[in-house]
């Protein structure tokens, strides 16, 4: 748990993503020493060097006026950098832009669509526009728009409906690198969970999502990296996984045995740094994962029977408190069965109520 605060930028935030994948894979999207300034006083992207390979869905956090929104519009040259580049699988974002664009869909924190036009319209133009040939009712059935709803005018439409559209239009012709800028907004839990499926079924085929978003469940969940931007800087990029060893946060075990043993040896294990007894529960603090295991282990060796498992992580949100400086409220407490294995559908449950209760505070 990153209780002491944000951590030394200087020694645990890498200065490039070196962290990142060393494989073969094609790069989707860099950016190198990217700077953008507003007027004397804004510097609202600063040195940023980035890289997110084909087949990632790569999540992009920062605090309000972080520079995310900035950083997306140069990759779509929306804005023009003040120095340094981006570009897209290996096209200069600014000096090929059209070729930028036939590559990328995009789902922007505000989206242009036309009003009066019903949904149906909208769609058909975004993949005239962009020479594809999508079948408009296969796009509607993804996002999970209604056929009725498609054929009315988008002004009568709600936020979930028009964040719907939106995604399909960023979908139209099954583009290379999805760019998504908050795609919960505005959506209920069904919604939330759809973006989920539709991110992760695109990352699977071998193409890229990048995924800004300020509910941290959600990216926690669907993310295989996160970057997290502040004041502009680059201060993390890593797996969620590795942000929690970089931080060093740990985890506790809690286990509720049929009895305590009276000679309990879980403090000669590596890796324990706690043991806390309170009747027929043991709380142990490990600071290595692959001690959460032995802590089953050594308790049944000891001669208790381990009637329940739950573990506690850091959550993305405690990552993100730390990195940016930033409060934290509170811990990602995930049951397991005994064998030490995945998060309930209990918990499920509550990721849901928690992302739809964040789109609804978004609204
Ligand atoms: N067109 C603009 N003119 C002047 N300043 C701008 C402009 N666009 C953005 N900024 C400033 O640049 C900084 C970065 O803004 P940006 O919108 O990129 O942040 P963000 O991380 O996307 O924030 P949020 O999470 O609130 O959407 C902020 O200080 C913002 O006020």
């Amino acid at each position: 748990m990153p209780a002491e605060g944000p951590p030394n930028r200087d020694t645990s935030a890498p200065a490039d993503d070196a962290t990142g994948p060393t494989d073969d894979r094609p790069v989707a999207v860099r950016t190198t020493g990217l700077t953008k300034r507003y007027g004397d006083d804004v510097l609202a992207v600063d040195d940023l060097d980035l890289t997110v390979y084909a087949g990632e869905i790569f999540g992009f956090l920062g605090p309000n006026g972080a520079g995310k929104s900035t950083t997306i519009d140069v990759i779509m040259d929306y804005v023009r950098p003040s120095a340094g580049s981006a570009s897209v699988l290996g096209r200069d974002a600014q000096e090929e832009t059209r070729a930028v664009h036939e590559r990328v869909g995009i789902l922007p924190d505000g989206y242009g669509l036309y009003e009066r036009l019903t949904g149906r319209k909208n769609l058909e133009y975004a993949i005239a526009l962009k020479g594809a040939d999508d079948d408009v009712d296969d796009l509607l059935d993804r996002v999970g728009l209604e056929v009725a709803a498609a054929d009315r005018p988008v002004d009568g439409y709600s936020k979930g409906m028009t964040q719907r559209l939106a995604l399909a239009i960023a979908l139209v012709g099954d583009p290379d690198v999805l760019i998504l800028d908050e795609p919960s907004s505005g959506l209920d839990p069904n919604g939330v969970r759809l973006v989920r499926e539709i991110a992760r079924g695109h990352a699977d085929r071998g193409k890229t999502v990048f995924f800004s978003s300020h509910i941290l469940s959600q990216v926690e969940a669907v993310c295989d990296r996160v970057a997290i931007l502040d004041r502009g800087r680059l201060v993390a990029v890593d797996t969620i996984a590795g942000l929690r060893e970089a931080l060093d946060t740990g985890s506790t075990v809690t286990l509720t045995v049929d009895a305590v043993p009276d000679r309990l040896t879980l403090g000669e294990l590596a890796g324990v740094e706690d043991v806390a007894v309170d009747g027929r529960t043991v709380r142990v603090r490990v600071g290595d994962a692959a001690a959460k295991v032995d802590v089953i282990d050594r308790v049944r060796d000891d001669g208790a029977a381990v009637l329940d498992v739950a573990i506690e992580e850091s959550s993305l949100e405690d990552l993100f408190s730390a990195y940016t400086g930033g409060s934290s409220t509170g811990r990602n407490a995930r049951s397991a069965e005994s064998s030490g294995a995945g998060a309930s559908r209990a918990d499920e449950a509550d990721a849901e109520e928690a992302d739809a209760e964040a789109a609804e505070e978004q609204r």
